[in-house]
């Protein structure tokens, strides 16, 4: 766990823990040992500490953080070294994270390699640095620094570190030879100066007048969430408590926020965020299956979706095709996506070499033939099957034969698209989220045809264009806009009965949601539903009309009509739900419990059928979805952690229930999976790809 070698006068204690050297319990017992050897032996003059393979230590051991807290601690072992008598360098390349920065925070010295990053990313696992981290980086770089780190959780690469004096030097090359280098040209200097806690933190007279501005910063920035406001109150103790008194401050916030539900949640979405990763589908996985590699592509479309993925791609350094077939409209869609991109250089998030790269990646075209040799298309016209139908008979005659298909389609079932073509097996679903450039979420899809090395190449783009994507089965509306159905609805609903859209939308806020449905509906623009329902309507022959309550025998809202039929479009037409009168009089309390359960408990039911079919393969494909394509609360967890901790016995009474007084909308219809999980008792462990037994 900590490999022991002796340089000429100098130990090196190399961590070696793959795949990121967390510092677990045995690291820690490790690391004590070898501390005391080095100490002890007479000949060892300076220690070297540092990381094995692809990085410095990343922090403590998350999956630790359930299990009962096991000695020694990892501040009792970093205080050795700062007691020691001899020079103690931290020699730091990869990722310096959390406890691995803390441990750094003890040593005398601190060097790093150029590309190496260091961080707190602590609050976004919901807890604080608790190894002495708000008290002693304060100490360096001055309230400010601490503040923005800690508060915010960001990297940052090794020269502003320089910048902030977090490291002393930078390096080039090997990290035990640069190790060794700088520990031998300090070995004879005096050490008080160097150790942390002697020091005062600079702007400790600014104190209340910072905190107070980082108070006001994270409430707004991370409302609802708990630690953001103990990070600021931890590192304000830095400043106005002597050191040991500010570290007892820091333990007791830390020990309330690993009890607190927030810290739980945060952490099963940190591993369900990597186990969506670990994608199966019929005839392979994310094992068997090898992604192709594609270079150049294609995107269809040059309306708000069209542009957004342009962007991430060309972000991403892929040559992208824009394709319209009207000049004014490529003419806009080249105009947006460089105020994107431009945008995103002046607030400093696109570096300028990625921008100027882009603009020669981009090549807007309105000749389909300018396609042919590309590897990948994305096709994002509007909702409509028969037009999608018609591009992709024409992209299959016109592309080589490798080159995948796919649709940013977010509801139409990719196997109607995909019998289009003479390749089902390289067409596929690829479905972003708006502002696509934006929204971390890519639901990846595969029909009965799609081959597992497309959904493995779709998968790997998603990477690389820094999505969280997740792979499911098509299906009508897939994963994430199949379960948002009934919770839309359901607000269309309860509208019809009386609740507003404000009282609606500010249960879920209340929730976390950073905005309920109708805010969001006005967002995306009320159009879309429109259109989802007339296309469904159209697909089984039926022609609706103003005032049509059903659909085959299903309820529908009329007010997805009367909105579009009005022009309250949303924010696009200036009025959407946030224009709509109310109706005269007074409406009775809203019943808060009915809203939330109603939306909440309908799309859970759904999901649970999303599980049964087989469409999604795990709960943390749900739970992800939801977090990065619809801002989920990541202290929830996701919906289904959430049902989970509600109980599915009581969300499966309360289904049975709304079924009983809602016969016509199927989705009241009680899912056989969560019957069987309730009535089983089925721990989420045994339903869920494993991650939550890891916490
Ligand atoms: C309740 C009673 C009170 C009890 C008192 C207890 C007192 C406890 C005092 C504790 C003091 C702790 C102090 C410290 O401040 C706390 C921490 O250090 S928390 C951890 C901080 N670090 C992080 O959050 C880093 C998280 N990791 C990352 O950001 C990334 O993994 C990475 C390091 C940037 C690398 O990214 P990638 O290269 O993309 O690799 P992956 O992300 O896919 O990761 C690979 C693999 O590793 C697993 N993993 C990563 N980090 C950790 C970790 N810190 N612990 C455990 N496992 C980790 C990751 O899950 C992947 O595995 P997989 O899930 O795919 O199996």
């Amino acid at each position: 766990m900590v490999d022991y070698s002796v340089h000429g006068q100098v130990a090196v204690l190399e961590v070696n823990n793959p795949p990121v050297n967390a510092f677990s319990h045995n690291v820690r017992v490790g690391l004590d040992r070898s501390i005391d050897k080095a100490i002890k032996d007479t000949n060892v003059k300076a220690i070297v500490i540092c990381g094995k393979g692809r990085t410095f230590p990343a922090g403590a051991d998350i999956r630790e953080f359930d299990q009962p807290h096991k000695e020694p601690s990892l501040t009792l072992v970093f205080e050795k070294l700062e007691k020691t008598t001899k020079p103690v360098v931290a020699a730091i390349h990869g990722t310096c994270l959390g406890g691995g920065l803390e441990c750094a925070l003890f040593c005398h010295y601190r060097i790093a390699q150029k590309t190496a990053r260091v961080g707190f990313p602590e609050v976004q696992i919901g807890i604080l640095p608790g190894a002495a981290g708000t008290q002693r980086l304060p100490r360096l770089t001055g309230l400010h620094v601490a503040m923005d780190m800690i508060t915010s959780g960001r990297h940052i690469f090794a020269p502003e570190a320089l910048k902030y004096g977090i490291i002393d030097e930078m390096f080039t090359g090997d990290v035990i030879n640069a190790g060794i280098k700088f520990a031998k040209s300090v070995m004879n200097k005096p050490l008080e100066d160097r150790c942390l806690m002697n020091k005062t933190v600079k702007d400790a007279d600014q104190a209340d007048q910072i905190a107070d501005e980082f108070m006001s910063l994270v409430k707004r920035k991370y409302k609802g969430f708990e630690a953001p406001i103990d990070c600021v109150k931890a590192v304000k103790a830095s400043a106005t408590l002597p050191y040991r008194e500010g570290l007892k401050m820091e333990s007791r916030l830390m020990q309330k926020l690993l009890l607190s539900g927030q810290s739980a949640a945060q952490r099963y979405a940190f591993f369900s965020e990597r186990a969506v990763s670990r994608w199966k589908m019929p005839g392979g996985n994310f094992q068997t299956a090898k992604p192709l590699p594609i270079k150049s592509t294609a995107v269809i479309g040059a309306g708000t979706m069209g542009t957004g993925i342009a962007v991430c791609l060309l972000n991403a350094g892929y040559q992208v095709y824009l394709l319209e077939q009207n000049q004014k409209f490529l003419e806009n869609g080249v105009k947006t996506i460089r105020g994107i991109i431009e945008g995103s250089v002046r607030l400093g998030k696109t570096p300028m070499a990625v921008a100027q790269k882009a603009a020669t990646l981009l090549k807007p075209t309105m000749k389909y033939e300018d396609l042919a040799d590309v590897d990948l298309v994305i096709e994002a016209v509007y909702e409509n099957l028969s037009l999608k139908r018609e591009i992709f008979s024409k992209l299959d005659k016109l592309c080589k034969p490798t080159t995948l298909l796919c649709s940013n389609t977010s509801s139409l079932d990719i196997d109607r698209i995909g019998t289009a073509t003479k390749r089902g097996d390289k067409v596929a679903g690829m479905h972003f989220f708006a502002p696509a450039y934006y929204m971390r979420l890519l639901e990846n899809i595969y029909s009965t045809q799609t081959s597992p090395t497309t959904a493995a190449t779709i998968m790997d783009v998603g990477r690389k264009i820094g999505k969280v994507s997740v792979l499911v089965k098509s299906c009508q509306g897939f994963l994430a806009n199949r379960m948002r159905g009934p919770f839309a609805v359901e607000a269309y609903f309860l509208l019809e009965e009386g609740s507003t859209p404000q009282e609606v939308d500010s249960v879920m806020e209340n929730l976390g949601m950073p905005m309920g449905p109708f805010k969001t509906g006005d967002l995306s623009g009320l159009d879309i539903g429109y259109k989802i329902q007339t296309e469904l309507a159209k697909s089984k022959g039926v022609e609706l009309s103003v005032d049509s309550k059903f659909l085959m025998g299903e309820r529908i809202s009329t007010l997805t009509r009367t909105m579009y039929d009005n022009g309250r479009l949303g924010r696009k037409t200036g009025k959407g739900w946030y224009r709509y009168e109310k109706p005269g009089g007074k409406l009775a309390t809203p019943d808060e419990e009915e809203i939330l359960e109603r939306l909440m408990y309908s799309c859970i039911n759904e999901g649970f059928k999303i599980l049964e079919e087989g469409v999604a393969a795990t709960p943390e494909d749900i739970d992800i979805s939801w977090i990065y394509g619809f801002s989920w609360p990541k202290y929830l967890g996701g919906p289904m952690y959430y049902a989970n901790r509600i109980g599915l016995d009581k969300i499966y009474q309360r289904i049975c229930y709304y079924h009983e007084n809602f016969p016509y909308s199927s989705h009241w219809i009680p899912s056989r999976l969560l019957l069987k999980l309730s009535e089983n008792k089925v721990p989420m462990s045994q339903w869920c790809s494993g991650t939550d037994s890891k916490l």
